[in-house]
């Protein structure tokens, strides 16, 4: 049985927001461990771009056993990137996961080293979990981000590079450390690359309420950024002087077909080549 709630959800928001509850109780007792398909929160930011949370996907046990794994095992690297033209530390540990043979990802002048699912094992196992949570989805690659104190951050940024679709889902799991995760809508003249450079209150113009949201991601969550989240939205985790502990973050992406994205790279900027590319452009990929 399906029940849908309206419920006025402060627990997340500076704000008061208005999100509908979705809880499927036949799906707790059919879904084995570690999935939790029990609470699951929707919201509608409009325009086709909707956030979906799920605060218990995982048993808490299960999700320290894989922070432990993944703070121990994986090659955190803390990489220098071009920010406005000057070379910054990147104010977080990053590492990058992908099928052999797609388009290398590349952010602020800086190319992470490629591994691959084989190289962690247990990556593979968050990566059913996902799969089994969010029906249809089909992501080959991750981007993985360890924040070690409350001085670690990302600043705002939407996910928009090229080699994704432009309303490809995200599906974001994070472990240790509760952090806040804000949404920000995008304003036309918002700057869509990343930044890195300063937290964002010292960049942004006050947003309106409706134009701006917050999280509280949970150990053991799963947020799903979907529809049009990149085209429209920012988002950041900014400082917390007072989140002391490590915080595993994993957002699971989709690259499209290598072929298509090499062609869209070598010829970006073409009006010509941007009309017929058009259809083609959220062409999604098995
Ligand atoms: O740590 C998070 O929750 C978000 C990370 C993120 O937005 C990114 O890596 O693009
Ligand atoms: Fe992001």
């Amino acid at each position: 049985m399906i029940v849908v709630l309206v419920v006025n959800y402060e627990e997340f928001g500076r704000m008061s927001l208005r999100f509908k509850e979705v809880i499927d109780s036949e799906s707790e007792t059919k879904i084995p461990r570690p999935l939790d398909l029990g609470r699951r929160q929707t919201l509608d930011l409009g325009n086709g771009s909707e956030i979906v949370y799920i605060s218990k996907f995982v048993s808490s046990d299960q999700a320290w056993t894989w922070f432990d794994f993944l703070n121990q095992h994986i090659p955190w690297t803390r990489p220098t990137i071009r920010v406005f033209g000057r070379s910054v530390v990147q104010p977080r540990d990053t590492c990058y996961v992908v099928n052999p043979g797609l388009t290398t990802y590349s952010y602020s002048g800086y190319k992470p080293h490629a591994y691959t699912w084989d190289d962690f094992p247990p990556l593979k196992d968050i990566l059913n979990a996902v799969h089994e949570a969010l029906p249809g989805s089909s992501f080959n690659s991750l981007l993985l981000n360890r924040y070690k104190g409350g001085n670690d951050y990302v600043g705002w940024h939407s996910d928009d590079e090229k080699l994704y679709a432009l309303n490809q889902e995200i599906a974001s799991v994070s472990f240790g450390c509760e952090r806040d995760f804000l949404l920000k809508k995008k304003s036309n003249k918002t700057s869509q690359r990343r930044n890195d450079e300063e937290p964002p209150a010292k960049k942004s113009k006050k947003s309106s309420v409706a134009d701006t949201h917050s999280f509280v991601l949970k150990h053991g969550s799963l947020l799903v950024m979907k529809g049009y989240t990149q085209r429209d939205w920012m988002h950041s985790v900014p400082k917390r002087l007072k989140a002391e502990a490590t915080r595993i973050n994993l957002t699971f992406r989709h690259v499209s077909r290598y072929i298509l994205n090499m062609t869209l790279h070598c010829f970006r900027g073409g009006f010509l080549t941007r009309l017929w590319m058009l259809p083609l452009r959220n062409w999604d990929c098995p």
